[in-house]
């Protein structure tokens, strides 16, 4: 069994998937076989197929040629909403137990294994469970993904509190430029790496994509 880690971020809509993309490149051009797992996505749709789309499930699938999305991702909902709300509307109650079997599985078969969170450190999963509770249940140690933007600053070092606080590693952080010309982006990058010290990866804003 190989590596694994949870990346979680400042936020949602920061990065987080986009960074896992560039992470599986990092590792697989190493070598390394990669592996994804979503445990938790909400904001699906029914395609006209009847089959379910997550765009964040089909992007690590893209990148990491997983094809088995019931394993890489046991829970999925159809509104964009917080995990507790979505499980809570559908009658479901996540369990930390299945997410770990999954994630074993998972890890079991692959040099590094990357498991995305959903939201930000403290987005529930239910009502008594948040995604801390889940990283820890996991024993993984955590990437934080920075996006990049006025404000990230305060998210950055709180999450990073936090997350040592949950009694979790902090492996390292990754530098996501969300905005295309973030005002005194090297002098924002230099107060993060004070506190954090170097990314493990500098993404450039790369437009829509
Ligand atoms: N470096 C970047 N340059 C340009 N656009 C980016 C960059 N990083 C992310 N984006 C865009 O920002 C949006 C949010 O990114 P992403 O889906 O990776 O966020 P997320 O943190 O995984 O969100 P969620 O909490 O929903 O999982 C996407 O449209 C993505 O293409
Ligand atoms: C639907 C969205 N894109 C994410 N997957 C879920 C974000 C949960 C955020 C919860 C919160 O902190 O308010
Ligand atoms: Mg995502």
């Amino acid at each position: 069994m190989g590596q694994a880690f949870f990346i979680t971020g400042t936020d949602t809509e920061i990065g987080k998937t986009h960074s896992a993309v560039k992470l599986t490149q990092h590792y697989q051009a190493q070598g390394l076989r990669v592996l994804a797992m979503k445990p938790v996505a909400s904001g699906c749709e029914v395609l006209p197929d009847g089959s379910w789309h997550n765009d964040d499930v089909a992007r690590l699938c893209a990148a990491t040629g997983q094809t088995d999305t019931a394993l890489m991702n046991p829970y999925r909902f159809l509104p964009p909403v917080s995990p507790h709300i979505a499980a809570r509307q559908a009658g479901v109650t996540v369990s930390l137990d299945v997410l770990a079997d999954h994630a074993q599985r998972l890890a079991a078969d692959c040099d590094v294994l990357l498991v995305e969170g959903a939201g930000g450190w403290m987005a529930p999963l239910r009502d008594d469970c948040l995604m801390q509770d889940l990283a820890r249940h996991l024993g993984l140690p955590v990437i934080l993904v920075v996006g990049m933007r006025l404000g990230c600053i305060n998210h950055a070092l709180l999450t990073a509190q936090a997350v040592r606080a949950a009694g979790c590693a902090l492996a390292g952080w990754v530098a996501n430029r969300v905005v295309p010309n973030q005002p005194a982006f090297e002098d924002n990058l230099a107060t993060l790496v004070q506190h954090l010290g170097e990314p493990m990866l500098l993404l450039p804003y790369e437009g829509a994509c």
